[in-house]
């Protein structure tokens, strides 16, 4: 796991874009995988920034999302659709055929499961997948106790996830119980792997990630069996780390 130390949460953004953007330099049939949540707003500000003013353009990116809520419909302001539409898609030149976001509103939630794999199997593999971290560790909506061998599958949320969620709707008893998710196995099939962390209520996670130790009770730990991690981390979230047995390259 390569970590790139920075100063606070503007830093992590842009760092987090200019490497989104390198890769479609790079190929622009680039395939894309999106996180939601507080943590990448700031990038997602910033790849608007460049559409806008640099001209970097979607228009051959396919995106895949990691997940959604069970039981809003898509069109709900606390929908991750919402969230991806409003925050990104709507400002960029990304075609709305090109964008995966699994669906919560399927009369079967199993076979929504099995067309997303699907889907990735086929247009995929994800050449680079945005990640936060829960402060349970949770990845995607992977929490604790998840299996390394798990497919897109639906999932009851932790309560501390449904804390922490809290802030995008108006009360703890709006927030979803269950989600679908990409699993553990699905999302480090991609072939790169951007986890970004931010803040004191990330202190806890970054340490005991970067502690080594692989466990199901902590499921962003998964990510040492991948071979292109790099976690992006500002210094409130780095606080707590002794940087034991991960290699500081960029400050
Ligand atoms: O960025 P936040 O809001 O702290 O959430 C952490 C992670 O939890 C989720 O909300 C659950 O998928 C992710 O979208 C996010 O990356």
């Amino acid at each position: 796991m390569k970590v790139i130390l920075v100063s606070n949460y503007s830093e992590m953004s842009e760092k987090a874009a200019r490497i989104i953007e390198e890769q479609i330099n790079k190929n622009d049939h680039s395939i894309l995988g999106f996180a939601t949540g507080s943590t990448p707003l700031g990038l997602y500000g910033n790849l608007i920034e460049g559409h806008k003013k640099h001209g970097v353009s979607y228009k051959n990116v396919q995106s895949f999302n990691l997940d959604e809520y069970l039981g809003l419909d898509k069109n709900h302001p606390g929908s991750y659709h919402t969230f991806m539409y409003e925050n990104l898609f709507k400002d960029i030149d990304i075609s709305m055929e090109h964008i995966q976001i699994p669906h919560s509103s399927s009369l079967s939630m199993e076979q929504e499961c099995k067309r997303y794999d699907q889907v990735i199997d086929r247009i995929g593999p994800i050449d680079l997948q945005i990640l936060g971290i829960g402060s349970n560790g949770h990845i995607g909506f992977n929490e604790p106790g998840s299996n390394p061998n798990s497919t897109t599958h639906v999932v009851e949320l932790a309560a501390s996830t449904r804390n922490d969620n809290t802030h995008f709707f108006g009360s703890l008893e709006e927030v979803p119980t269950h989600a679908i998710t990409m699993g553990i196995k699905s999302i480090l099939k991609s072939k790169r792997i951007l986890l970004l962390a931010s803040g004191k209520r990330k202190a806890e996670a970054v340490k005991r990630l970067l502690s080594g130790d692989i466990s199901e009770m902590f499921p962003a730990s998964h990510l040492w069996n991948h071979h292109d991690v790099t976690l992006i981390v500002d210094q409130e979230a780095y606080k707590l780390v002794n940087q034991k047995g991960c290699e500081e390259v960029d400050r």
